[in-house]
């Protein structure tokens, strides 16, 4: 596991074709614990892919630092859609971040096992549910063992009893593997339910304007009352 000081002095997008240019961060602070389960959330367009995409080093493009404790701690990206390779089978498409040969593919057989899709090693993504689709994605994200796990609402456009399905797989595979995770939700029953932290984005450019710890019991978290206390607790500024 790996802490993330993230601290971005500015982050500009150009104005593109006529359009006015966009400062979505300036003087923006973050600073994660490891083994923190941090759910952000705020109004769609604020910034919360940009912040992702930053801290996972694949948008260079602004001012200031991202810094990680521990040497070199291993990444994963669980992103919207899914992304997974249409030309390559489920099992393929687990095994690509792991080394090639007999090794990687026994490791990604045994990750679809623990998401419960080891039936559809063989088939091609194109025959999954979305539902199934996002397993495969939390079986590759995982496959890894990474100390760091962004998350860009992973479980978006799925009905109420799947995605509740796909939050326990998450729990489930974070109790055998802990990690530092940042993920981006609309949702706050979600980052009640999975969170330690809770933290509200608003604004351009972006600042927080709640930072809220959540010291749930599972009980708790799975208790409906409890949850809407929290998500009331959370004020008029959070959506969802
Ligand atoms: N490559 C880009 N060029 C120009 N503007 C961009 C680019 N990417 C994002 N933006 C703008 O920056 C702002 C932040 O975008 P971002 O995708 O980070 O928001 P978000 O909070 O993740 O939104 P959503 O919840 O809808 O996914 C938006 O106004 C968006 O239009």
């Amino acid at each position: 596991m790996s802490g993330i000081g993230i601290d971005i002095a500015e982050k500009r997008y150009k104005a593109q074709a006529g359009g006015p240019g966009r400062e979505v961060f300036r003087s923006f602070r973050l600073d994660i614990g490891a083994g923190e389960f941090v759910a952000l959330l705020g109004e769609s367009g604020i910034g919360k892919t940009t912040l992702l995409n930053i801290v996972a080093g694949l948008d260079p493009d602004f001012r200031g630092q991202v810094r990680f404790s521990g040497a070199a701690p291993r990444l994963a990206y669980a992103f919207q859609n899914p992304r997974l390779l249409p030309w390559r089978s489920v099992l393929d498409n687990v095994a690509l971040p792991l080394p090639a040969g007999e090794e990687g593919r026994r490791r990604a057989r045994a990750m679809l096992e623990e998401v419960g899709l080891a039936e559809l090693a063989d088939a091609y993504p194109e025959r999954l549910s979305l539902g199934q689709q996002r397993r495969v994605a939390l079986a590759r994200a995982f496959a890894i063992g990474p100390d760091v796990l962004l998350m860009d609402e992973p479980f978006v456009s799925l009905d109420e009893a799947g995605a509740a399905r796909l939050r326990d797989l998450l729990r489930r595979l974070l109790a055998g593997r802990p990690a530092t995770v940042l993920f981006v939700t609309h949702d706050r029953r979600e980052a009640v339910e999975l969170a330690s932290r809770i933290v509200v984005l608003e604004g351009a450019p972006v600042r927080i304007v709640r930072d809220m710890p959540l010291a749930l019991t599972a009980a708790e978290r799975a208790s409906p009352e409890r949850i809407d206390a929290v998500r009331r607790a959370l004020g008029a500024e959070a959506p969802g």
